[in-house]
């Protein structure tokens, strides 16, 4: 937790300023070498023109003394590192290929796909592995052999790279851009699904650097997965037994006519033949990785969800050779994700919620009580030194962006020191607190909350309620995209709960509000608000609230329910639930909680805020993108309708090429102009400013 400011924030703190915020650099995807002595991670910061963020590869020393170096250059970036047993680092990057004179992809004159580059242990300049007309996806490497597997989509009936190529430049050369669907679903988050299909491709072993002026041998690609049709492709939840002679995959199966669900299955890459792992008609697997010695898989089991009960998630341990599965996580009334084995297999790590954090567990591989290893912050990328001796991670809370970490493997209560970081942040705007409030039933809401410099009983500060979409999630890592700092800068106090549905309190806290949106998840965010509004460093008559996705819906539930709010934001939000479930990309995944509408609108007709619309009083700012599959834009243009037509004081701050996020920096920063000036509008009571660019 940052220790309360006693200066105001200096003038050229990125915070208050958005193109500066914008530029900020950040960190995902740490990968740690074969032997444990270097550390890749991408890192996003502004191209030339600053209209994209664009990553490149950098290294940390896993020793914490050498300062961190920047590995790779280009302006279409790279990611996705991996480190191949020999040194090298693969990487993926659609950046031209220096040796052809044309793009790296499809053609001559042509933006390049992503394919899979190398960059050579001793440094140097990164060669061209392999390409594949739709693009390389997901990589995985075998940790001991080197052998390397990818995912890259390819269109239907083409039984080679040249067949591929040809059908996308025959529909290119007609003008077709359309897809035949024949099952469900037809999309995914922003994506349309088909016509190609993700594949599995084995690459095998890569060919050495072949000496000055010979020929490179060309890598062949070998689809493991011929038979791979939309909507059910490859995912990118891949991984091979270390040995290389076995793929653990996740495959998307039918369930029902238009549902989905999915399985582990086993692929032996020498022939291709695969047979399934873990099959669960009730439940979804993911995350598979292997144990060191590769006869067993550890994975996640996410329980469907019904009517009655929200999900449940445990681990499982299951044997390669019989297929036989243990829970390794009874009883753990949280929600364990990423597991990993420990380099000598007797120990499974994994990452939970739990208490308002993303902690680290560890338990052991023969099942048994978790053991919680860190105390504060949110754990990602997690990996595993082969030879035991740390493990690393990228670390992040709610006033710390993610940054690389070393972790002892044995220890618990761990505050681990931070490694040489390549995008240091300066000092915060405010100071983060942890509050708690309790609903009516007597249950705990605890939340963040962030203010800003200068906050006192003298001058209080406005007061912003954030509600986290999901719904079942928690506010607990650092985000750019809901970064409240920025509010901070500019005098707001931020309130962050986790109310019913969140996740990291266990599963009755989960039950409280499942099927039943609009009453606990909503009373115990009021709770929540009532309870930092008796602080007399929050002004309560100066007060906002906000949300995306499912904290959309819980915006327009607030302006539907209550007055108290001088404006509200509602981002990518749901506005009737009926409409959103028939047309979000995985209706089947909604329709086990709220049921089918036809047969079962109780819970709809009680919990969608668009029947309640003229109860609305309350300034609405609405925002969606047009290209977000996962919350359609139908459900702003409808809730922009009920508005106007009732004369409520709104805007619609429109995204005809953003998705579910908003992902590129011009928008990202009007997003925020266009929010903070409409607070200061209904907050604050100025004079609206429209942003200059809109
Ligand atoms: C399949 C699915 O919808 N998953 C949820 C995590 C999700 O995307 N929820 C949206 C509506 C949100 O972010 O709230």
């Amino acid at each position: 937790m940052s220790e309360p400011a006693d200066a105001p924030a200096p003038p050229s703190s990125p915070f208050a300023d958005l193109a500066a915020f914008a530029a900020l650099p950040r960190l995902a995807g740490l990968a740690l070498s074969a032997d444990g002595r270097r550390l890749a991670v991408a890192v996003q910061t502004l191209d030339a023109e600053r209209k994209k963020w664009q990553s490149a590869l950098w290294e940390v020393d896993p020793g914490g003394r050498r300062p961190a170096r920047r590995l790779t250059r280009s302006a279409p970036g790279e990611s996705t590192p991996t480190w191949a047993p020999d040194g090298s680092l693969l990487f993926t990057s659609a950046r031209p290929d220096p040796e052809a004179g044309s793009g790296s992809g499809t053609g001559a004159g042509e933006d390049p796909e992503r394919a899979l580059w190398s960059l050579p242990a001793e440094g140097g300049e990164a060669r061209l592995v392999l390409t594949h007309p739709g693009g390389i996806g997901a990589v995985g490497v075998a940790a001991d052999t080197g052998e390397v597997v990818v995912t890259a989509s390819a269109m239907p009936g083409a039984t080679d790279a040249e067949a591929d190529a040809e059908r996308r430049e025959r529909r290119k050369q007609a003008g077709v851009t359309a897809i035949l669907h024949e099952a469900y679903p037809v999309r995914h988050w922003d994506a349309d699904l088909g016509p190609a299909t993700p594949h599995v491709f084995w690459a095998g072993a890569l060919p050495a650097d072949p000496a000055a002026g010979v020929e490179r041998p060309a890598v062949e690609l070998r689809d493991l997965t011929p038979g791979a049709v939309p909507p059910s492709g490859a995912g990118d939840d891949l991984h091979l037994s270390p040995d290389g002679r076995l793929l653990v995959r996740v495959e998307t199966v039918p369930d029902g006519p238009a549902g989905r669900r999915d399985r582990l299955l086993l692929l032996e890459t020498a022939t291709g033949v695969s047979r399934a792992l873990v099959d669960d008609p009730l439940a979804d697997l993911s995350a598979p990785r292997f144990s060191p010695d590769g006869s067993a898989v550890v994975c996640v089991r996410e329980s469907m969800s019904t009517h009655d009960d929200p999900p449940d998630y445990t681990l499982l341990h299951v044997d390669v050779a019989t297929g036989a599965a243990r829970e390794l996580t009874p009883g753990f009334d949280r929600w364990p994700s990423a597991p990993q084995f420990a380099a000598d297999g007797t120990t499974v790590y994994f990452l939970a919620d739990d208490d308002g954090r993303h902690a680290l567990f560890r338990v052991p591989a023969e099942g048994g009580e978790p053991v919680r290893m860190t105390t504060d912050g949110a754990y990602s990328d997690l990996q595993v030194a082969r030879d035991g001796s740390a493990l690393y991670a990228l670390r992040s809370a709610y006033d710390e962006p993610p940054a690389p970490v070393r972790l002892d493997p044995q220890a618990t209560g761990q505050h681990p020191e931070p490694l040489p970081n390549p995008g240091t942040l300066g000092r915060l705007p405010g100071s983060l607190h942890e509050v708690e409030a309790t609903a009516a039933d007597g249950t705990p809401v605890r939340s963040w909350l962030v203010l800003p410099e200068g906050a006192s009983a003298e001058d209080p500060a406005p007061l912003l309620l954030w509600i986290h979409g999901g719904p079942l999630m928690s506010w607990n890592s650092w985000s750019w995209r809901w970064c409240p700092w920025v509010m901070a800068a500019r005098g707001y106090a931020v309130l962050l709960p986790d109310p019913a549905l969140s996740q990291g309190y266990g599963q009755d806290f989960v039950r409280r509000g499942w099927g039943a949106w609009g009453e606990a998840p909503y009373t115990d965010l009021m709770a929540a608000v009532d309870a930092v509004e008796q602080r007399p460093d929050v002004d309560e008559t100066r007060t906002a609230a906000m949300g995306g996705s499912f904290g959309g819906y819980m915006a327009n539930w607030v302006a539907t329910q209550t007055d108290r709010f001088r404006a509200i934001v509602t981002h990518a939000s749901l506005w009737d639930v009926d409409s959103f479930v028939g047309t979000t990309d995985a209706a089947y995944y909604w329709e086990r909680e709220w049921g089918d509408p036809l047969r079962e609108p109780k819970r709809y007709e009680r919990n969608s805020p668009h029947r309640y619309a003229d109860a609305i009083r309350t300034p609405m700012l609405v925002i969606h993108g047009d290209r977000d599959y996962r919350v359609p834009i139908g459900e702003a243009l409808r809730l922009w309708y009920d508005l106007q037509k009732r004369g409520v004081p709104s805007r619609f701050l429109y995204f005809p090429d953003e998705n579910h996020w908003v992902l590129t920096p011009g928008n990202a920063q009007v997003w925020y102009e266009t929010v903070l000036n409409f607070l200061s509008e209904h907050v604050h009571g100025q004079q609206w400013q429209r942003p200059e660019l809109l």
